[in-house]
């Protein structure tokens, strides 16, 4: 038998199982459907208020159906979600904190080493850069080890590393050794980043699960936050300073590693690999007192069904012939390449010379203020973690990607303020103001920018600038666009005057090469150096643009992939899977910071941040006709999602209001749709 046959046999089969032992355990009178489907008019409201008080909902009768459901399904949950799986997403999540910390502290930590080490550019971009691109090849190799050892094992050797790599860069004598605890953090990041997805997805209950696993995003921007607090705390102290930056990631990874010394392994990947006994121990852990039977059996079911099809050969190959998988990476891969290439890196690079050109000229004050982006990204992905249950990531992600009237139509908006109710609104302008338009905002502030750009005024008459192409340019536009050059000028209240375009210092681009830039003692009377921007009165529009991008795409394009990729693919590719995936965003990480600078000289700011705007634009397509909706659905279910031909989703947008849900109750597992055999696709 085919594995696509088996596939649609055992959806069906197992669907059909399901409802009918649901339907026996309710007429047994031993324990009854308390929800109905939304559509489902066949459920009196008596009967689910009776349900939620069985639960032990408050006494007065809830006013509508809807809000019925809801009392009776957040008093069920919060009766039955054991702690444990709160404190194991916390631990794991430790792994995004590091992740966040040790991508964010380098850029503080870099403006300090490179005086005292005295680093070149090459060196300096060679040390950012190998941590990410070790990271995409061990996420690469992660996949292997998480199926060969486990996420435990996977998670205590993150740890390790991330804390092997502190002790080394803390202590590091010169710039080979930094470079060698760069590339063991970069290992740890990579392994991290593919394994607690997987991990707190796989131990989470359906209708946490979204949520839990955003927590691991807001984690990752919750380490930038802390990171840009430590590098502005830290850069008083010109000397070493940057060895505490960098050092203080042993912490947190010393605190995951002994905290995982003591956790479970994944009760699904135990089942994989046939440790039944343990895998129900671990289960019944972590679900406390519910009953387990109908999740282990599923979990069980779907590992025998793959291992009865026969197939062979490596994993990736395995993925990439079976037509639900194949569709499932393609779906995973662009998510990632898609978040990477709306330039969220670029922008959390770049708003420190965004609030320079704003006016905040002093670096250390410009670092701190930074931190006003990181604080940004993580209040607003702790906004994705309230809106992902309600939501869900399909909505979530298109809103955030691009946010216009067009998915806030009627089904949009009604699913928002049914789950909402009046908080909604916030929801709301979320999703309207979309990453793709406020980075065309962004975009349009860079032009306005260069189109009122200072002109050059003063012409210095010293002689190296004969050879010097600075001398060329007439206004600082393409002079701050030539790395080589920089931007002179004296202010006064409202004008500027005698400004210059003149050659950079090769040491330090805090002051030009010569004259009255060339010393920061030199300048005093009004007189600045900017390296990298232009002074303008038009940078409000920028840093607007910046903070909109933010609270548009932390909620969803955001935490979503990483989501998303947690729980696309069955549970013999998940490994693989995962892996893949965390490759290409690191793959496009690198592509993208590595090509910014040469991308604005080229085409100027305004050409590459709307290249970026254009290409969310393109994921937002993609993602409207591919992305099916994973919410609530049980992991072994998902894989159905990807049985039709790829890019149908949109076409089927109406039918998630006929999705299918679970809830507990009384420790069993119901449909809560379970009278409308319609649900069942
Ligand atoms: O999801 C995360 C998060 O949004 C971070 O802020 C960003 O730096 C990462 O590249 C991304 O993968």
């Amino acid at each position: 038998m085919s594995r696509k046959q088996v596939d649609h046999d055992y959806n069906l089969r197992s669907m059909s199982n399901l409802m009918g032992e649901r339907r026996k355990k309710v007429s047994d009178g031993g324990e009854r459907s308390l929800i109905r489907a939304p559509s489902s008019a066949s459920i009196t409201s008596q009967g689910a208020f009776a349900g939620a008080s069985a639960a032990g909902a408050p006494a007065a009768p809830p006013s509508s159906t809807g809000e019925l459901e809801r009392a009776a399904r957040k008093q069920f949950q919060q009766d039955v979600t054991p702690g444990f799986v709160y404190v194991l997403a916390a631990f794991s999540a430790l792994g995004g904190f590091l992740f966040g910390y040790d991508t964010g502290v380098i850029s503080g930590a870099m403006l300090l080493l490179k005086r005292e080490l005295d680093l070149s550019a090459l060196w300096q971009e060679v040390l950012i850069s190998s941590t990410v691109a070790a990271a995409a090849l061990s996420a690469l190799l992660g996949g292997f080890l998480n199926g060969l050892f486990g996420r435990r094992v996977c998670i205590l050797l993150a740890s390790f590393f991330f804390a092997i790599g502190g002790v080394v860069l803390s202590t590091a004598p010169g710039k080979e050794v930094l470079l060698a605890g760069r590339l063991i953090v970069g290992v740890g990041l990579g392994i991290a980043s593919m394994t607690v997805p997987v991990y707190i997805a796989e131990a989470s209950p359906p209708h946490l699960r979204g949520q839990l696993v955003t927590v691991n995003t807001l984690f990752i921007t919750g380490g930038q936050f802390t990171a840009s607090l430590i590098d502005g705390a830290f850069s008083y102290l010109q000397r070493d300073g940057w060895r505490y930056m960098l050092g203080l990631s042993v912490l947190p990874a010393v605190l995951q590693f002994i905290g995982f010394l003591f956790l479970p392994e994944s009760p699904r990947w135990l089942i994989q690999r046939g440790l039944t006994q343990k895998a129900r121990r671990v289960l019944s852990q972590i679900r406390g007192n519910q009953n387990i039977d109908e999740e282990y059996d599923s979990i069980k079911n779907s590992i025998d069904e793959e291992e009865d099809s026969g197939a062979e050969g490596p994993v990736i190959w395995r993925m990439l012939t079976y037509p639900p998988t194949r569709r499932a990476l393609l779906v995973g891969c662009s998510l990632q390449m898609f978040q990477q290439l709306s330039g969220i890196n670029t922008v959390m690079y770049y708003s420190a010379t965004i609030l320079q050109m704003s006016g905040v000229r002093d670096v250390r004050l410009a670092i701190w203020l930074a931190g006003l982006t990181t604080l940004t990204n993580f209040l607003f992905t702790l906004l994705g973690v309230w809106l992902v249950e309600r939501v869900g990531r399909r909505k979530l992600t298109l809103g955030s990607i691009i946010g216009n009237s067009f998915n806030l139509s009627t089904s949009g908006s009604d699913m928002c303020i049914s789950q909402c109710s009046h908080t909604c609104t916030l929801c709301v302008i979320i999703l309207w103001t979309g990453t793709c338009l406020s980075l065309s905002l962004l975009a349009i502030g860079f032009l306005v920018t260069a189109q009122h750009s200072p002109p050059v005024t003063f012409h210095p008459l010293d002689p190296s600038m004969a050879n010097s192409t600075c001398s060329k340019y007439q206004l600082c536009e393409p002079c701050m666009l030539d790395p080589g050059c920089g931007f002179c000028y004296r202010e006064n209240v409202s004008a500027l005057l005698a400004s210059s375009c003149v050659p950079v210092n090769k040491a330090s681009t805090e002051r030009a090469a010569w004259g009255r830039c060339s010393n920061s003692s030199l300048i005093k009377d009004r007189t600045y150096w900017a390296y990298n921007y232009c002074p303008t009165s038009y940078s409000w529009l920028v840093l607007l643009g910046l903070v909109l991008y933010l609270a548009a795409f932390a909620p969803g394009m955001g935490p979503m992939p990483w989501t998303i990729n947690s729980e696309i693919y069955p549970l013999w590719a998940r490994s693989t899977g995962n892996a893949c995936a965390a490759g290409v965003n690191w793959t496009f990480n690198i592509l993208v910071s590595l090509t910014f600078l040469h991308l604005a000289q080229y085409f100027t700011y305004f050409g590459a941040f709307f290249l970026y705007s254009s290409l969310s634009l393109l994921g937002f397509f993609f993602i409207y006709g591919c992305l099916p909706e994973t919410k609530g659905r049980r992991l072994e279910e998902i894989e159905a999602l990807f049985g039709n031909r790829l890019c149908s989703c949109g076409a089927s947008d109406s039918d998630e209001a006929r999705q299918v849900e679970y809830i507990r109750v009384k420790g069993s597992n119901y449909h809560l749709s379970d009278n409308d055999a319609s649900d069942v696709d």
